[in-house]
């Protein structure tokens, strides 16, 4: 947890008055959401975009003052959580089902500082499962053919019922073991019909925050 908080709480120290924020999703984020509260309860004057409903109901909660996507146009930092970064800091993100919504914010977004604990910074992505947003309709069919690109899939379950995304979609969870080569496997997931995207992020973040345990931070 402190690992998590003081990379999150480092990236924070970006954002600048007047700037409009992404806000990243899952456990890490959440650190940076709550840092921007405080900043926000001392003077701090920007506006915010969120990447999930948990986000947003979380930054409602701190006071952060919210726009949506279409208002924002374009966000000057966004500060988000991944599952894995790897050395080109290419990111698997979607542990929390939040990608498409987190991707479609990174992509207008200036800079996208990624915050993690040094658990996730490996050399090749792949050990965890990719997570993949797909529509519910054939999704047995479209299970089978992510199968078919050589991992593992499996449908994400909670509570004995499929995960619902914010988008009202499903989650499939491949398992590659070890990707090669990311680019292309992004590409070619994203051709399968039925697909929506997937949590594959390439060389779209700009800066890599990693928190240790002893409290220290590393910016790449
Ligand atoms: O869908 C969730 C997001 O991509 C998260 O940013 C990612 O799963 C990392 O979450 P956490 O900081 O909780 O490990």
């Amino acid at each position: 947890m402190e690992s998590k908080r003081v990379a999150a709480e480092k990236a924070v120290e970006y954002i600048r008055d007047g700037m409009v924020v992404g806000l990243g999703t899952g456990s890490t984020a959440y650190w940076a959401i709550q840092k921007l509260g405080k900043k926000i309860k001392g003077g701090l004057s920007i506006k915010a975009v969120a990447t999930s409903i948990n986000s947003e109901n979380l930054a409602k909660e701190l006071g952060i003052p919210l726009i949506s996507i279409s208002e924002a146009e374009e966000m000057d930092i966004t500060i988000d959580g991944a599952d894995e970064v790897d050395n080109e800091w290419n990111l698997i993100k979607g542990g929390g089902g939040a990608l498409l919504r987190e991707k479609i914010v990174a992509s207008f977004s200036k800079e996208l500082i990624i915050v993690v604990d040094e658990s996730k910074k490996v050399s090749r992505l792949g050990k965890y499962p990719l997570p993949v947003e797909i529509v519910k309709f054939g999704h047995e069919l479209t299970q089978k053919k992510l199968g078919k690109l050589g991992c593992i899939p499996k449908l994400r379950v909670v509570d004995n019922n499929p995960f619902i995304t914010d988008n009202g979609n499903y989650i499939i969870d491949c398992d590659f073991g070890s990707i090669d080569q990311p680019k292309d496997l992004h590409s070619v997931i994203n051709m399968i019909p039925g697909v929506v995207d997937n949590g594959l992020f390439i060389k779209i973040a700009t800066k890599v925050i990693v928190g240790y345990r002893d409290g220290s931070i590393l910016e790449l």
